[in-house]
């Protein structure tokens, strides 16, 4: 039967597919099928699209992205074609921009900035040799601190290779206690410079959703299928297709949110359960006036006692021209102040700045804080490679099963997991599965 009166959005028609998710991947997904005249509804659990990518817009005329920021290595990118394509204005961010604090406030001289690249230098060499050797996976802190003889070491040089451990945090999101020594860094290099969108990355997003069937505010619940079909309850209706392609984030699918009937495959359920979900959190501060260097970034080294906290930082006024600073907090950080107040974090961020800037720097006058890993339909920032983990467990993630149900999402990208390009590409990927 066709859609009905009573129900118009049940519909056997075994042409359609659905999409479970509006951020970048199922967009691309329905963009791509929508493109070449298949039929294709989006349903989405949040009042938005977008997903990890969200622009805010709280602040009037500064749009401030809460999720992705950057195009990482603009060369041979999709998501710079589709930049130029919505015409929105970029603006490169340099890392040799940056301006180093220690953790008594003092700036980072000549000297100290050598023996940081030192410590970096020795942690790449230990962490490459231990792949190269290495027949049992280990964490990327057991591997640095026994390569570097922690124990033997000064409180400054640990406070210097800790603020290169939360480095890594920073760009991959896994704690490194947690995160894999043999395959942390699996992914492609990046290639090219990289670059934020003063207007928003929603202008990415909206150029996608375009004219697209989007139906938000539907939490779906269970996924079923059988030889004639697809079956997808949401809290609020029931859809049938041919084909879903589901690109629910890896935290969401850990957590069980979504049934799936007959169950996933052994391989698939096993990805799930090993790859890890990453934190990455930003607070963005608004003040009455700058009073910080102007550089692209601010990186501060704090005591190994306070380890990981408020590590790096922004400069968003580079970028918007408003006195704005950005500070991210990863993994564990991230993951404990999720659990504190907006003040209480405000007051941990300004403590630090009150350490770099002194005492007599204005209040905010705002804030912006997010919590991706309480976010239920989030459960995390990006996916990284847990100990236990490899990186063939991101193709069982990716596979479909029975060519009905199909997977993207940027977890589901073997090479650019992690990034906005990755699950881009990975959308793309499932479409041209379900239209072959
Ligand atoms: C703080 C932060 C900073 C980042 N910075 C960058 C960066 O600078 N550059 C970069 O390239 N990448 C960055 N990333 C990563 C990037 O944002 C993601 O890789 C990418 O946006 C993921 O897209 P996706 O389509 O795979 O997932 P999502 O965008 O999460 O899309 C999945 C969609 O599914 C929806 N959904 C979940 N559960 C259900 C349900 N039960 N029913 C229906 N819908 C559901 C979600 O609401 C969401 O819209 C960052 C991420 C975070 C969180």
């Amino acid at each position: 039967a066709g859609p009905t009166e009573a129900n118009p959005s049940v519909s056997s028609d075994s042409e359609r597919v659905i999409v479970v998710g509006a951020g970048i991947s199922g967009l691309a997904a329905a963009r791509h099928l929508a493109d070449r005249g298949q039929g294709v509804v989006v349903l989405e659990a949040r009042n938005r699209i977008g997903g990890r990518i969200w622009t805010s817009g709280k602040w009037a005329g500064m749009p401030l992205d809460l999720g992705a920021s950057w195009i990482h290595g603009i060369d041979s990118n999709p998501i710079a074609a589709l930049a130029a394509k919505a015409r929105a204005r970029t603006v490169v961010t340099n890392p040799d921009s940056s301006t180093g604090y220690l953790a008594d406030g003092s700036e980072v001289d000549g000297a100290q900035a050598k023996a940081i690249d030192r410590w970096q230098s020795k942690m790449e060499d230990a962490l490459s040799s231990y792949q190269d050797d290495a027949d049992k996976d280990a964490s990327v802190r057991s591997v640095v601190e026994r390569a570097l003889r922690w124990s033997s070491l000064s409180d400054d040089d640990k406070a210097l290779i800790s603020f290169g451990l939360n480095d890594y945090e920073h760009e991959y999101s896994g704690s490194v206690d947690r995160m894999s020594a043999l395959y942390f860094d699996s992914g492609a290099d990046i290639k090219g410079k990289d670059v934020l969108f003063p207007g928003g990355y929603h202008q990415i997003t909206d150029l996608l959703a375009s004219g697209l069937s989007i139906r938000t505010g539907h939490v779906v619940k269970h996924i079923d299928w059988d030889s004639s079909g697809v079956t997808v309850a949401t809290d609020k209706d029931t859809f049938l297709a041919g084909h879903v392609v589901v690109t629910l984030p890896l935290g969401v699918l850990q957590r069980g949110a979504v049934t799936f009937g007959p169950g996933l495959p052994a391989n698939k359920r096993t990805a799930i359960d090993k790859l890890g979900m990453g934190v990455l959190n930003k607070c963005y501060l608004r003040f009455p006036k700058v009073f910080w260097p102007d550089t692209d970034w601010m990186t501060h080294v704090p005591d190994v006692d306070k380890y990981g906290q408020w590590e790096q930082w922004i400069n968003i006024s580079r970028v918007t021209g408003r006195p704005v600073l950005l500070g991210f907090n990863a993994a564990d950080f991230g993951r404990t102040t999720e659990g504190w107040s907006d003040t209480r974090i405000v007051d941990s961020a300004m403590g630090t700045l009150r350490t770099i800037f002194g005492s007599d720097i204005p209040a905010p006058v705002g804030y912006q804080i997010t919590r991706w890993a309480s976010d239920p339909y989030a459960c995390g920032s990006y996916s990284y490679n847990k100990i236990g983990s490899t990186p063939s467990m991101r193709d069982s993630l990716a596979a479909a099963v029975e060519d009905r149900v199909h997977f993207a999402g940027e977890a589901t990208h073997r090479d650019s997991y992690q990034t906005v390009h990755g699950a881009y590409l990975s959308g793309i990927r499932a479409a041209k599965e379900v239209a072959d």
